[in-house]
């Protein structure tokens, strides 16, 4: 997992070794970083033409970055250009780059220079933006590459302005920065590489952490057992899914067909007569599960026998039904059942307000959460929300004692205890309708899975797991959007089609 810290935790250790290594040392070890990246970038081009390298200059320390950079890149024999952007530059940075032969001049006779370029390195604001900054345009089509953080986006907020400049990579010094992961930032800073500057970052307590794909699948293999193989269906484990009106009638079909392709161990639906001739149709691998078997699930688990009542491992609950209609009695008992559950989408309107015992996961997107938080009595406005999402994730966590995970364009997940994960840059292309009832699905599939949860009998999940679960089921759902749009567009059930591919790459 990678760390993730704010501006001010940066500038603080920023500071330290600052003092003890000196400033530009740091400036020549981030820009080292930078220059290799640009070089690698080049060798991506395939392109024939000589390799010309410009780049935008601001006027503070991340300026002296790219002037640092660009020196290197006229030691390996590179063409590269300077252009100034502001009348002040680092003037020690500068006359380094002008003795390797390089050249410096202002943005506005240079401009022309940019529809040239092989690569521009924006190199003009980093830590220090602040909002409103002239930014200027680069010519569509040409490659950047930001260093530490593209210029006109917040490194705080992730608010970025409209004249931002979109990097097709980032290489950001010393740690990640929470603004390159919220709100506009994996819109515009490409793939992220954080450089090491070992920055002693040991005393300081980081704000959350990126599940990124390696963090993924090492959390997977380390939730997974071995005696996984020798499991059959029953104790692999069964979902129960309660989902699905003549409202939606669609919904509970998604996220049904999403954890059959998991491999789900048996998927038993409670859905509305109405549906169920649809249901037992389109997903054949389901089998019906009626307010009687239930109540027989619920009495299974309570006193542990073995024999023919539903075995359920746990549920999901929530796609399609109609948040209008109060839960019916079998329902109200799942909601107070000590099987884990992921509640979502209309489960989240007739989930009971406040703590439960239930070991669950609440999946809302902002609108919900927003709701969540006025039926426990926090009432906050979408801006409030939108400038400080992992804030108000706590609160609802705190108060429902439940996971939850916040759904976006950056996901935010929160046990109840305040700890955090976050996951970011997934594909834009999953903000269709039924994307979000796949991802129950995904998820419903891996807390169902005894193995993952390494529940056997009554044991509970412990919170922390299903945070770490729920993070890897947002991240394989994001993969799952990139692979999913890298040959169409795309629909939630262009997503289950490639979801038994993608879990077979995360080991499923
Ligand atoms: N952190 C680290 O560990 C390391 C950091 N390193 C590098 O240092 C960079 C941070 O450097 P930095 O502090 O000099 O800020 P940077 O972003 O270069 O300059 C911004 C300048 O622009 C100005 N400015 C801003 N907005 C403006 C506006 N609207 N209109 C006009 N002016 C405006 C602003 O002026 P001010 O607001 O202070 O008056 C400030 O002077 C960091 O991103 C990284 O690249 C690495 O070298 C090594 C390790
Ligand atoms: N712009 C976006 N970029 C990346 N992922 C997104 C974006 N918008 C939504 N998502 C993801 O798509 C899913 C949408 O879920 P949800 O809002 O419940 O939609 P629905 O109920 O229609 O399926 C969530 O997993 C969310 O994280």
């Amino acid at each position: 997992m990678i760390p993730v810290y704010s501006v001010a935790q940066i500038r603080a250790v920023e500071a330290q070794e600052k003092s003890k290594r000196g400033e530009t040392s740091l400036m020549k070890q981030a820009a080292a970083h930078l220059a290799s990246t640009a070089v690698a970038m080049l060798a991506e081009g395939h392109s024939t033409e000589p390799a010309f390298v410009v780049a935008l200059i601001g006027p503070g320390n991340n300026g002296g970055d790219g002037l640092y950079a660009l020196a290197e890149l006229q030691q390996q024999k590179i063409s590269t250009l300077a252009l100034q952007c502001h009348e002040q530059i680092n003037a020690e940075a500068a006359a380094a780059y002008q003795a390797a032969g390089g050249t410096i001049l202002d943005l506005s006779d240079g401009d022309g220079e940019l529809a040239n370029a092989s690569l521009v390195i924006d190199a003009i604001y980093g830590l220090g933006y602040r909002a409103g900054s002239d930014v200027p345009s680069v010519p569509a089509g040409v490659r950047v590459l930001a260093c530490d953080v593209p210029s006109g986006l917040d490194p705080e907020t992730g608010v970025a302005q409209d004249s931002v400049l979109r990097a097709e990579r980032t290489v950001t010094f010393g740690a990640m920065k929470a603004g390159l992961l919220s709100v506009d930032g994996p819109l515009v800073t490409g793939e992220i590489t954080v450089a090491d500057l070992e920055f002693d970052f040991s005393s300081v307590q980081p704000g959350t952490q990126l599940v990124d794909e390696q963090a993924a699948r090492e959390l997977l293999d380390q939730h997974r057992s071995w005696r996984d193989a020798g499991r059959h269906k029953y104790q692999r484990g069964v979902l129960g899914l309660i989902a699905g009106s003549d409202l939606y009638p669609g919904a509970a079909q998604l996220t049904a067909k999403a954890a059959v392709a998991c491999g789900v161990g048996l998927l038993r639906t409670h859905v509305p007569d109405s549906i169920q001739p649809l249901m037992a149709v389109s997903v054949p691998e389901s089998v019906p599960l009626d307010d009687e078997q239930i109540k027989e699930a619920l009495s299974f688990s309570r006193r542990q026998i073995h024999g023919k009542s539903a075995k359920i491992k746990a549920w999901a609950i929530g796609p399609g039904l109609d948040g209008r209609t109060p839960p019916t009695g079998a329902i109200a008992d799942v909601f107070a059942s000590p099987q884990p559950a992921v509640i979502d989408a209309s489960g989240l309107d007739v989930v009971p307000a406040g703590p439960s015992e239930q070991p669950r996961v609440l999946t809302p997107h902002a609108k919900e959460l927003r709701m969540l938080l006025g039926r426990a009595g926090v009432k906050i406005t979408p801006d409030e929300l939108s400038q400080d999402p992992i804030r108000w994730t706590r609160w609802a966590a705190l108060a429902y004692n439940a996971v939850v995970l916040l759904k976006g364009p950056t996901s935010y997940i929160v046990a109840p205890n305040g700890d955090s994960l976050m996951v970011s840059h997934s594909a834009p292309e999953l903000a269709t309708a039924g994307s979000g009832d796949v991802l129950t699905g995904i998820l419903g599939y891996m807390l169902s899975d005894s193995s993952l949860t390494g529940t056997e009998g009554l044991r509970t999940v412990p919170n922390r797991r299903m945070m770490e679960l729920t993070a890897c089921a947002a991240y394989i759902h994001g993969h799952l959007g990139r692979v999913t749009a890298a040959d169409g567009t795309v629909n939630a059930s262009r997503l289950i089609d490639n979801l038994p591919k993608v879990m077979k790459q995360f080991g499923f």
